[in-house]
Formats: C-alpha cells, sequence, structure tokens
C-alpha cells in the first residue's frame, strides 16, 4: 500500500487527458475518490447511485488506457455514468444531476463530447459501437469504440443482433460485460445463468487451451511464465464461450474491483486486437457503500439520502401510488378469474408487479430487458386461452411497437396493455417521457385505448381490460401518486368508448384525457370566478372516441378543448378528425388541443415540465380565454 497523496487525486484530474500522467498507485487512489464523491454528489440529488458504484475502478481504468473523447466509451442505459461524467470536465456541476438546467442522469451527445452517444434505453450500446467502428474503417471519426454493458441489458435482443453483426464484420471493437449480477432486480433468464457458470463453474482449462484461444489478448505476464499464466488465469475462460462462437475474443472473468487486473488486460487488449472482444468483468453493485451493496435492488435509484447511514430523506422511487393501484386492482381481479396473467420486462418493482408475484408465482413472468418478446409472449398467451396484463413503461413500449402492431393488433388478440409511466416523468427527462403511446395506439384498428383520470378510474380501467376479450386494449396512468379520491371497492367494467360528464358550464368544454383532469377542474374554478366556467368532460376513451359525447360537446359549446398528457398525433388529433368528418368545423366551432409541444423536455419536476409544456392550469386557463377573444371579463383580444 502507498500513502495517500497529500494533494486529493481527483483535484488533479479535470479531463481523462489529466490520468495520463497518473501512476497505477495514482489510479487507484483516485478511485477511491471518484467513489466518494459520486457517493456525496447522488446523496444531495438522488439518482443511480448503485450502477455507478460498481464501475468506479472499471471508469477509471478505461480512461487511464483509451483516449477519450476520441476513443468512443458508450455506456450502456447510461445509468452508471456519473463517474465518468466526474471524471470528464463535468464535476463542477455533478450536483446539478437530474435537476432543470443540470446535468442529465444519462449520457447525452448535446452535454459532452465524452458521451459520444445518448442512451436510457437499454442494450443500445454495441450497435452504436459497431457504428463507430465500422465509420471509422470507412473513414468517418478516428478512434476506438468501447461499448459497456451490464448483465442485465446483455438479455434484450438487440444485444445479440449487434453481437452477430459484429461477429461477422470483425472489425476492431471492444465490448465490456460488466455483470454484477443483477439487473435492477435479480437478473433472470437463461443468458443470466450462462454467464454465471463462465465463472462459477469448472476451474480453468489447461493453459494448453489458452494458448490456442485469446491468450495473445492477455496481459505479457500471462504469456510470459507458465507459473504466473496459471495464477491469473485461475477462474478465467480462454476461448469456448458462446462469444467465442460468435467471433469475438472472450477474456475474462476480470475482477471489476482489481485496478491492476483491469489495467492490465484493458492495456493488452488495446495493444492488441485486431477483431472484436469481449472483456467480461465481475463488479458488485452499489459497492463500497454499504447499503447500496446491502440492497442493490434499492440502491439501484434512490432519492436524497444521508451519505453515512444511507439513510433517504425521500422515498425511493420505485413504488408510486398510480402503480399501486394498478397492482392491487389486477391482483383483485386476478383472485376472480385464474386466467390472468401478468408480464413485465426487468421492471416487477417499477410495474407494481413484484406484489401480483408475491400473490402469484406462477402466474407472473419477468421476461428480462426484453420488451418486443414481452409483448409477443403476451400475444402467444391471450391466443393460448390466458388473459395477459403485459405491464410496461410507455417509453419501454415504443421497443415494441411493431409486436404490438403485427402480433397483437392484427391477429386481434385480447392482450391488456397496462403502461405506467404515461406523460412526463421528471427527472429522468426526455428518454424516458411517456409521451408517445396514445398516438401509436389509438391509430391501430380495433384496439381499445384508456386513460385514467384518477386512481379510481384506473382501479376501473384494470376491471373493463379484464373483461375486454375479444380484442387488444390499453389504459395508461401516470408516475406518482394519485390525487386523493375515494377509491372503489371493487371494479366495475367501463361502457366501452363513453366518456363522462364531470361538470356542465357556458361557451366552452374541455375534454380530457387522463390525468390533466385535475389541473382542468383547477382551472375551471378560477374561470368561474369570470364568469366563464366552461363544461368538462372526461373521454376516458380515446379509442373508440365517445361521437355521442364529442359531437354533443360541440353542438352546444363555442370552442371545444381537448387535453392529454401525449404527443401530437394522439387523443385531439382523433377527435379532430372525428369532427371534420362529421363536418363540425363547417359551423364554425372553435377547437384547440392541447398536447406535448413538438420538442423534447429536459428533466426537471413533473410540475415544471408541465409548466414547459403549457399544460398546467393557469396555462389550461389562457387557452379558454384565448379562445374566446377574452383576456379579461368583457374586454376583447387585441
Ligand atoms: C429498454 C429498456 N427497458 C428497461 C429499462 C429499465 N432499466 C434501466 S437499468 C435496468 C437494469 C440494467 O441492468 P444492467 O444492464 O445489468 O445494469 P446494472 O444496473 O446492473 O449496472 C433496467 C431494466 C431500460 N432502461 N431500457
Ligand atoms: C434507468 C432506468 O431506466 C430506470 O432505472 C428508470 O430510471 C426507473 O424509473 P422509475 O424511477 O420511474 O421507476
Ligand atoms: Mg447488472
Amino acid at each position: 500500500m502507498t500513502d495517500r497523496p497529500k494533494t486529493p487525486t481527483l483535484d488533479r484530474v479535470t479531463v481523462p487527458a489529466d490520468l495520463k500522467s497518473l501512476t497505477d498507485a495514482d489510479l487507484r487512489h483516485l478511485a477511491d475518490e471518484l467513489r466518494a464523491e459520486t457517493i456525496s454528489a447522488v446523496s444531495v440529488t438522488g439518482g443511480h447511485l448503485g450502477a455507478g458504484l460498481g464501475v468506479v475502478e472499471l471508469t477509471v481504468a478505461l480512461h487511464a488506457v483509451f483516449d477519450a473523447p476520441r476513443d468512443k466509451i458508450i455506456w450502456d442505459v447510461g445509468h452508471q455514468c456519473y463517474p465518468h461524467k466526474i471524471l470528464t470536465g463535468r464535476r463542477d456541476r455533478i450536483r446539478t444531476l437530474r435537476q432543470k438546467s443540470g446535468l442529465s442522469g444519462f449520457t447525452k451527445r448535446s452535454e459532452s463530447p465524452y458521451d459520444p452517444f445518448g442512451a436510457a434505453h437499454s442494450s443500445t450500446s454495441i450497435s452504436a459501437a459497431l457504428g463507430f467502428a465500422v465509420a471509422r474503417d470507412l473513414g468517418g471519426d478516428a478512434g476506438d469504440a468501447i461499448a459497456v454493458i451490464g448483465d442485465g441489458a446483455m438479455s434484450a435482443g438487440m444485444a445479440y443482433e449487434a453481437l452477430n453483426n459484429a461477429g461477422h464484420l470483425k472489425k476492431r471493437l471492444f465490448v465490456v460485460l460488466n455483470d454484477n449480477e443483477m439487473s435492477i432486480a435479480p437478473p433472470v433468464g437463461a443468458m443470466s445463468a450462462y454467464l454465471s457458470r463462465l465463472y462459477a463453474g469448472a476451474p480453468f482449462q489447461e493453459l494448453k487451451a489458452a494458448a490456442k484461444g485469446a491468450v495473445s489478448l492477455l496481459p505479457p505476464p500471462f504469456q510470459e511464465g507458465a507459473r504466473r499464466a496459471k495464477e491469473m488465469l485461475k477462474g478465467m475462460t480462454v476461448g469456448g464461450t458462446m462469444f467465442e462462437e460468435l467471433g469475438f475474443s472472450y477474456v475474462g472473468p476480470i475482477d471489476g474491483h482489481d485496478m491492476d487486473q483491469l489495467l492490465g488486460v484493458l492495456r493488452t487488449v488495446h495493444d492488441r486486437a485486431t477483431g472484436p472482444v469481449l472483456i467480461h468483468v465481475l463488479t458488485r453493485k452499489g459497492k463500497g457503500f454499504a447499503p447500496a451493496e446491502r440492497s442493490p435492488d434499492k440502491g439501484h435509484a434512490t432519492g436524497k439520502f444521508d451519505p453515512v447511514t444511507g439513510e433517504q430523506k425521500k422515498a425511493a422511487s420505485n413504488a408510486p401510488s398510480y402503480t399501486k393501484v394498478f397492482a392491487r386492482s389486477l391482483i383483485a381481479e386476478a383472485e376472480r378469474d385464474d386466467k390472468i396473467v401478468a408480464v413485465t420486462a426487468a421492471m416487477p418493482d417499477g410495474t407494481g408487479l413484484n406484489l401480483f408475484a408475491e400473490r402469484f408465482p406462477r402466474r407472473c413472468f419477468d421476461v428480462g430487458i426484453a420488451e418486443q418478446h414481452a409483448v409477443t409472449f403476451s400475444a402467444g398467451l391471450a391466443a393460448g386461452g390466458m388473459k395477459p396484463f403485459c405491464a410496461l413503461y410507455s417509453t419501454f413500449l415504443q421497443r415494441g411497437y411493431d409486436q404490438v402492431v403485427h402480433d397483437v393488433a392484427i391477429q386481434r388478440l385480447p392482450v391488456r396493455f397496462a403502461i405506467d409511466r404515461a406523460g412526463l416523468v421528471g427527472a429522468d427527462g426526455a428518454t424516458h417521457a411517456g409521451a408517445f403511446d396514445v398516438a401509436y395506439l389509438s391509430n391501430l384498428p380495433g384496439i381499445v385505448v384508456m386513460a385514467a383520470a384518477d386512481e379510481a378510474e384506473l382501479v376501473h380501467m384494470v376491471a373493463t381490460a379484464a373483461a375486454i376479450d375479444d380484442r387488444p386494449s390499453a389504459f395508461r396512468y401516470p408516475r406518482g401518486e394519485g390525487v386523493g379520491v375515494d377509491m372503489p371497492e371493487r371494479g366495475q367494467p367501463l361502457e366501452i368508448g363513453k366518456g363522462r360528464v364531470i361538470s356542465e358550464g357556458g361557451r366552452v368544454a374541455i375534454l380530457s384525457f387522463g390525468t390533466r383532469l385535475a389541473e382542468v377542474l383547477k382551472a375551471r374554478e378560477a374561470l368561474a370566478q369570470r364568469g366563464l366556467a366552461p363544461t368538462v368532460a372526461d373521454a376516458r376513451f380515446a379509442k373508440p372516441l365517445d361521437r355521442d359525447l364529442i359531437l354533443q360537446l360541440a353542438a352546444h359549446h363555442e370552442a371545444l378543448i381537448t387535453i392529454e398528457e401525449g404527443a401530437i398525433g394522439g387523443f385531439g388529433s382523433q377527435v379532430a378528425q372525428l369532427l371534420a368528418e362529421e363536418g363540425v368545423f363547417d359551423h364554425g366551432l372553435k377547437f384547440r388541443s392541447m398536447v406535448l409541444p413538438d420538442t423534447f423536455i429536459d428533466q426537471s419536476s413533473p410540475e415544471d415540465m408541465y409548466a414547459t409544456a403549457g399544460m398546467n392550469a393557469p396555462q389550461i386557463e389562457a387557452k379558454v380565454l384565448d379562445v374566446l377573444g377574452v383576456t379579461r371579463i368583457g374586454e376583447k383580444r387585441a
């Protein structure tokens, strides 16, 4: 052990080039300081803690060996990139993580040249790195491409599509498999078991076998003496893995917290690789912070916490009450109907299906990070006579869209999509916004699309979906807590395609789809003070539309305003299409559609993001005044 340097090593590093002058001992100190800085920063911002702590040594080693930003280090998902941000010129802003105008919680191209590829959805890194490698060889940007992908992210089809292509193209490319034996929840599936066998199984084969494999990619000491090599190779596999069969040189597993091993292996592969190499690194999620190590699932994402005790100042973000209402309602339905089954794609806690799994372990399926498969698997379950609820975040359902169209909708299979995190989600920002599902689902023939206006409505929508047995259906609800309405004892199936009038009013009707209803009602109160209380209705369904309700509202009001927590092309567009087809516009109806703006909104609180989107109560009030051409009672707008 060397003494700790008097000047903290981290203070000497602003950009990765500064690492080049550090000794290996310095690099070890740097890793310790980087870990402490990461814990300190996340304790005040909240965010993804465990994944970053697990890759502290790997981050230092990659930046010490490779030459970013010329070399492209691509972090899969990007939730583990806080140490990377600290080392790449962003230490001074690290305590703005995930906040308005602050650093993103993920890698983001517009934020830094050291983030060559943006992420937040998983399993894209190998494809992107391969793209960089091929571009380089065709005369594009110079430099190496390094994908760092977790064992959880390795459960997605995209990762295999990329490995398959990379093995075929044989380009110099590095894939670091960061194996911490955790996804958000414990990882699932045969691949996860395979990775475990790679290091938990038989001791390393004969040195002879090593010589036939990727021994030239192992550190020189390894090749120099049989004794040293044997020692280094203990527990390591060279050759013969699935990755080798796919055309990669496989090196590992190595201890991802042992800087000597990391530096040795990375320097050697850096100097010698000519084709694709997969380096299997074993790490521990939450490494170095006992509360996160003890509970890697809870340590995945945390609120602000005490950096000494780990005690969270706010509840962890993974179990918002809409999610719990969904889970409890589904359990209640499943108690009555043994055909109901549930599917999650690696988000059992986030979707609430952990509760369902506790009650019905045989009827709940975590398929890993595999949304496409989750959808088609659900389609198969439905075709086989079950009643599947496929519970996905809106943003992740995007990945399974062709499966929704081709496997579910065209076959008219009764898959029920429980779409959580609908609308703007806050700190995760634009990548996680549930902005598009209403548009991309409502345009599918035959599907039923619902949005809950509050948590009681959600209970009824779960019951409605359970009852819809002849076609696909979907219901959406936001991240976070409900509005505190009385809860029904039991969900009652709603009449399909029927909305409800909440309160009658005057010249303007507001037709709300989803949880903006609460803001609409606040706006109504303010407008009532001006004698302009609008009629307010809750559409409940974007498909099929409540034609009668909409045409009635149009006929009896001077103006109709729709509002939804979704992008253009969704509910409002469906309503506009109906009004156009019915010739309503020909008779002078004023129509406005309040949707998310045609921009990606960066992270902030959901309230602030909705303010940016122009969809909070004051803006709804302003919209009503605007459509009437009024700024104050009796006064015409200029
Ligand atoms: C397509 C997609 N589905 C789900 C998620 C949610 N998610 C974020 S991180 C994560 C687990 C990733 O596990 P792993 O790759 O092993 O990384 P670790 O957190 O263990 O470092 C999941 C499921 C996501 N980001 N993208
Ligand atoms: C990185 C990722 O995709 C997840 O960890 C996500 O941040 C979870 O979001 P919730 O907190 O809304 O469950
Ligand atoms: Mg993992």
